[in-house]
């Protein structure tokens, strides 16, 4: 607890200093005013987060957490539970989607074993089990408040050790089978009607769909979270990957450090890091929307604006990796582009 706390307290607003300068310079630039959109609004964004009115990105890395839910015996996933070690170990052999698309965005990964429930073993993997998987929250709570803690300091610890070595804008990543059911009741919760947050996940039939949102509803009136305690939903109806996710978040706005939201899952961390500390957002940026339903709405409730719309649903933190993309553009735009006075254009009819 005091580790969170510590972290929490460290979260200050964006240099908004930093984000003026940044605009005047991006004023300055061959451009009509405004005209690169987002890209402007990221150079702004990135330069309130670091200081820097002309930032640039270093190291960049994808934090995937990874964990199983107890929930899976209601029937709510497409995919068995075996998946989640089987592509914990795909990702530690570099032949996930997640892979393929860091190599290309040059940003490394790592894989912590968070609360998967059988026990993985590999040279490269974190593991820092809380627990063998959450236990079933259609039952239950799907973990105690001291475990929902535990997990979200998993999360700051591993941000921090990356931070530590070097890395300056991370990205979320989840894998778990069943953890669309959580985020959506989590998403509910604080305050979205569940039938409009509920979506197929990896992929479930009509049937399939109509007993998750019963579940969901099931799970919401056993556990009676209560939504002014982001803790005690987390814990309830949350995951051990969404914790620790939502611990990334909160070490990266705590060291200053943009962090990049992948899809539904990961913004359901961030939804409750936003809980926690409504300042984190401010050094939160959203890669995708998802095609969950509920994961436009759960952006609008942050104020985050998605920048790809793919029709992407993988997870895996495999939006954030694209984004890194375009993030870095926007950088090279604040640094290379000529100014209308040292490329001699003029700046405004004359009339
Ligand atoms: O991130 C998303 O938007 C997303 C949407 C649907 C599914 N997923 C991934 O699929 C798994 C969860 O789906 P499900 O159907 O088992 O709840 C989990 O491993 C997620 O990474 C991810
Ligand atoms: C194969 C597979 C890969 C995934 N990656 C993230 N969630 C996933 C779910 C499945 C089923």
């Amino acid at each position: 607890m005091e580790k969170l706390q510590e972290t929490v307290k460290k979260i200050q607003p964006i240099d908004q200093q930093a984000v003026e300068k940044a605009a005047q310079r991006l004023d300055m630039l061959t451009k009509p005013q405004g005209s690169l959109g987002v890209l402007e609004d990221i150079v702004k964004q990135l330069a309130g987060i670091t200081g820097n009115p002309i930032p640039r990105l270093g190291k960049k890395c994808v934090v995937i957490m990874a964990g199983d839910h107890g929930v899976v015996e209601e029937g709510v996933s497409a995919f068995p539970q075996e998946v989640t070690p089987q592509m914990v170990m795909n990702f530690l052999n570099g032949g996930a989607a997640i892979n393929v698309l860091s190599r290309h965005a040059g940003a490394d990964i790592v894989c912590c074993d968070i609360g998967v429930a059988s026990d993985v073993k590999h040279p490269s993997l974190i593991i820092k089990k809380v627990r063998y998987g959450t236990a079933n929250m259609a039952k239950g709570p799907a973990m105690s408040r001291e475990e929902a803690t535990r997990a979200i300091e998993v999360g700051i610890e591993v941000a921090e050790d990356k931070i530590k070595g070097g890395v300056n804008i991370l990205a979320t990543g989840e894998m778990g089978i069943g953890n669309t059911t959580p985020s959506s009741a989590i998403l509910t919760v604080f305050g979205c009607p569940v039938e409009k947050v509920v979506g197929r996940g990896t992929g479930i039939d009509d049937k399939g769909l109509a007993l998750k949102i019963k579940t969901i509803i099931k799970a919401i009136e056993v556990n009676d979270p209560d939504p002014s305690d982001p803790i005690d939903v987390l814990s309830k109806v949350g995951g051990l990957e969404i914790a620790g996710l939502a611990g990334v978040i909160l070490a990266a706005a705590a060291h200053r450090i943009p962090i990049v939201i992948d899809g539904f899952i990961s913004s359901a961390a961030a939804l409750v890091a936003s809980k926690i500390e409504p300042r984190s957002v401010q050094y939160m940026i959203a890669s995708h929307v998802s095609e969950e339903p509920g994961h436009k709405m759960m952006l609008e409730m942050m104020r985050l604006y998605p920048m790809l719309h793919m029709k992407m649903r993988l997870g895996e933190g495999t939006g954030a990796a694209l984004a890194f993309h375009i993030i870095d553009a926007a950088t090279h735009i604040q640094s290379e582009m000529a100014t209308f006075e040292s490329a001699g254009v003029s700046r405004s009819s004359s009339r």
